[in-house]
């Protein structure tokens, strides 16, 4: 029994112990797989930590970059908006009040968008926060009266000072304070309509809707409401303002109300404030934060202002509110049209250059404007006619320079395409006056032999018939002309008879003078020549020009400042029209008009020549001996030109001196002026070397004129030099033409008289002609021993007239009074009078 219990003791040991290591070993499995799954449960953990950071950074990066690329999008909108905004409320109608000021609009202009304050927007620069009003819509604001208030003042004041004075009218219904709300606007006289008139008010704003045809000026009916208003309003007066509402703004009628309802209409914004931020129905949720109300004294000045410049009536007309629509539209067939100022009541007022009036006459003292007046009518003519219709030929003999902006400066290339030839600086340049006539002479005669030939005697004919030539009317602009013809000298006679002849034949052929003056002595010269001026039926006189119009009218001694009476039948009274000018005065203004013709203008279009007296003309290169030089055995002319100087006509050309093989073929330069007897020697010579090969022999006896004539040997290609040590006056004949050029050769002195003569004499048949400086006509009359006749020509500097007499035909010598940096030049071959050349500068520093 005891080992029976003792073996199942021990088999139950036995089973105990596998069963334990059993256990053990389930155990052993339990805790790796345990452990196991606690490193997976890890490595999730980690992987899952891992992912979520980088979720987290993929979601920043993703964030910094939406917000990057939203604030670029906000940055350009709100570019976009400011622009936008800028635009649509310019000048007064957007200025922050700090820099308000009323702003004239410019022509074509058309109302925009109001400011009432600033619209924050994501930490940027604000943007304005406009509504609108004139042209589109009726105001309805809602909120604390107070602030409504302020708001309306700033609309009001920025309606007022975007237009024009007297283009916005202003009602206002204030039962309450009978238009003290409204106060500071007293000084425009604005409509006030207390309680008890709404009902007038309504009725009449109806009827001027129904009846204005042709709107000319906004009516901004400001309707500050009370209770009694709205608890009164009858259903006639709430259907009269239903009617205005759906009607006024096609009619310029604008509500701006308060404390009333409007009904609900397209044409209606409504503001609604809340603590000075305001909502408005075109702006969505956008909220305005208000500007503060316009300082006082602002409302005050700028309604003062205006008021001032509502009793003056409107302004006159600007140079730009003279152009045409469309630019060289017009054709100047039968005429020239064109507005050169407005009258009061601003309609423009044209004048006209044709068959009739042909020519203008313009009269005023000085300072009156004339000038102005030619600017502006120019400018009017410029805009409409274009260089095919209408050439310019302009010349100024006061001290001004008013016609150097037509053509090219140092500052500005442009020109004006129409200008053909400007004189400026001309009032001691008569003879570039006459110049002027005789081109204008040749033209009228041009015309009147093409209009013959197609049968006609006219312009308009002509250009009928030969519609491919080019015959543009000219208008010759002549500003104080008296001093071309006041002269008692031959040209002043030559002057007005041309004068004549182009303003009696020229109304035909197209030719038209417009001529200004400011003296009544001016005038006279005028009235001493019945057949002249009565060519000038068109008058323009400037305030208190006297004699312009007929005696027994005064309009010009009535008139204003910068007016004009235009009078097209030669003055008469009863044919007046008062006319208020623009200043054209501004250069810039003006610029951008010529620059914009000048890029117009066609192809071919030659600048104009322009002549101005304070300028030294340079020797032209073609004249200068530079590039190749003729070799000996190239061909000589048979009379070689020297130059002398520029002579003062329409083309500019050069005063030449044929050398040719005959006798007195010398030329004796005259006068004490060193520098310019230089260049007259050196152009001359330049000129001869330029033109084949020749020799040249410089005899320089004059100290001060060394420099001078060794500058011009160093350019002659072939020259010999004398001075006092080594006078000689014997050069030997040869192939080439010889030029013995002198420079104070009175100085050679006796001794040297006899071979100088026999030179002189029997030179030119040998090829061998004298360019001599005698520093007085009496020296060379010594040196010759009276017996000028060797001498051919000669180019006079300051040597009076009759000194020159026995050099010259006419008894007494030829009118003249020497003027600096001119010179009379006699050739007996070819003149008959002497002619005013201009002595080139060739030897100065700058050439
Ligand atoms: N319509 C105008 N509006 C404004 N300013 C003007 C007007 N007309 C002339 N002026 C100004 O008046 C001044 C004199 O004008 P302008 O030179 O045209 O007179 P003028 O009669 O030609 O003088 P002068 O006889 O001395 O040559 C200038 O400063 C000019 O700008």
């Amino acid at each position: 029994m005891g080992s029976h219990r003792n073996a199942l003791v021990a088999a139950i040991r036995q089973e105990l112990a596998e069963a334990r290591g059993t256990a053990r070993a389930v155990l052993a499995a339990a805790e790796s797989a345990r452990g196991e799954a606690q490193q997976r449960r890890r490595l999730v953990r980690e992987a899952y930590a891992t992912c979520l950071s980088r979720l987290a950074e993929a979601r920043e990066a993703t964030r910094a970059d939406i917000e990057d690329r939203y604030r670029g999008e906000a940055a350009r909108l709100a570019g976009h908006l400011r622009g936008l905004a800028t635009v649509s409320a310019t000048g007064a109608a957007g200025a922050p009040w700090k820099l308000w000021a009323p702003s004239e609009p410019a022509p074509g202009w058309s109302p925009g968008l109001l400011r009432i304050g600033t619209i924050s927007f994501d930490g940027a620069t604000p943007l304005p926060g406009l509504v609108p009003l004139l042209d589109v819509a009726h105001l309805h604001l809602s909120g604390p009266p107070a602030i409504l208030d302020e708001v309306i003042t700033g609309l009001l004041l920025r309606a007022l000072g975007s237009t024009r004075p007297g283009e916005v009218e202003l009602t206002v219904y204030d039962p309450e304070r009978l238009g003290g709300t409204l106060g500071a606007f007293a000084p425009l006289g604005p409509r006030i309509v207390g309680p008890g008139g709404l009902t007038a008010l309504l009725d009449e704003t109806v009827e001027h809707i129904c009846s204005a045809a042709v709107r000319e000026s906004w009516r901004l009916v400001v309707l500050l409401a009370d209770r009694a208003t709205t608890e009164e309003m009858t259903r006639a007066q709430r259907a009269q303002l239903d009617r205005i509402v759906r009607t006024g703004v096609g009619r310029g009628v604008h509500l701006v109300v308060r404390g009333l309802e409007l009904e609900d209409h397209a044409a209606v914004e409504r503001i609604v404030v809340r603590d000075r931020v305001a909502t408005c129905a075109s702006l969505g949720r956008l909220e305005v934060q208000l500007d503060p109300p316009p300082p006082a004294e602002r409302v005050a000045a700028f309604c003062r202002e205006t008021a001032g410049r509502l009793c003056e009536g409107p302004p006159p007309a600007r140079l730009a509110d003279l152009e045409p629509a469309r630019t060289w539209a017009e054709s100047s067939r039968h005429g020239l049209i064109a507005p050169i100022g407005d009258s009061t009541d601003s309609s423009l007022v044209e004048v006209t250059l044709g068959d009739d009036p042909p020519h203008a006459l313009i009269g005023g003292p000085a300072e009156s404007g004339k000038t102005n007046l030619i600017h502006t009518w120019l400018g009017s003519l410029a805009t409409r006619y274009g260089p095919e219709e209408l050439a310019l030929y302009l010349l100024d003999f006061t001290d001004g320079e008013a016609f150097a902006r037509y053509v090219p400066g140092p500052r500005d290339p442009s020109w004006l395409p129409q200008v053909r030839l400007a004189g400026v600086n001309v009032s001691g340049d008569r003879e570039f006056g006459l110049a002027m006539l005789r081109h204008l002479g040749e033209e009228l005669r041009t015309r009147a032999q093409a209009a013959k030939r197609h049968d006609t005697d006219r312009l308009s004919g002509l250009r009928g018939a030969d519609p491919g030539g080019h015959w543009p009317r000219i208008v010759a602009v002549i500003d104080e002309f008296p001093a071309l013809l006041s002269g008692r000298d031959g040209l002043a006679d030559e002057a007005a008879e041309l004068l004549e002849d182009l303003a009696r034949r020229g109304r035909s052929q197209g030719i038209h003078l417009i001529l200004a003056c400011q003296e009544v002595s001016g005038i006279q010269v005028l009235w001493g020549r019945p057949g002249l001026i009565a060519q000038f039926t068109l008058r323009i006189a400037l305030p208190k020009a006297r004699r312009v119009l007929a005696d027994d009218n005064l309009a010009a001694s009535v008139i204003p400042r910068h007016h004009a009476v235009v009078n097209p039948e030669s003055g008469l009274a009863g044919a007046n029209r008062v006319v208020r000018l623009p200043d054209a005065g501004d250069r810039t203004a003006w610029r951008a008009v010529q620059r914009r013709l000048w890029r117009s203008r066609p192809s071919g279009c030659e600048e104009p020549r322009l002549f101005d007296g304070n300028a030294v003309p340079r020797l032209p290169s073609a004249y200068r001996p530079s590039g190749r030089v003729p070799s000996a055995d190239a061909p000589v002319g048979s009379s070689p030109g020297a130059v002398l100087g520029e002579r003062i006509d329409v083309a500019a050309r050069p005063a030449r001196l044929r050398l040719g093989r005959m006798p007195g073929r010398n030329l004796a330069v005259l006068g004490t002026r060193t520098d310019e007897a230089c260049d007259v020697l050196a152009a001359a010579a330049l000129s001869l070397a330029a033109q084949g090969p020749a020799h040249f022999s410089i005899v320089c006896l004059e100290p001060a004129a060394e420099r001078a004539a060794a500058r011009l040997v160093a350019e002659l290609p072939a020259a010999d030099w004398y001075d006092s040590s080594d006078v000689h006056f014997g050069p030997s004949a040869s192939d080439v033409p010889r030029y013995v050029i002198g420079y104070g050769l009175d100085a050679a002195g006796p001794p040297h008289r006899p071979a100088l003569r026999t030179l002189l004499t029997d030179g030119p048949e040998q090829r061998i002609h004298v360019l001599g400086w005698w520093r007085g006509a009496g020296r060379l009359r010594d040196d010759l021993a009276g017996r000028f006749d060797p001498i051919g020509a000669w180019v006079a500097l300051d040597v009076h007239g009759s000194e020159l007499a026995p050099l010259y035909p006419q008894p007494g010598g030829p009118l003249w009074y020497p003027r600096p940096r001119r010179a009379l030049f006699f050739d007996r071959s070819v003149h008959r009078t002497p002619e005013v050349i201009i002595p080139y500068e060739v030897n100065s520093d700058h050439t």
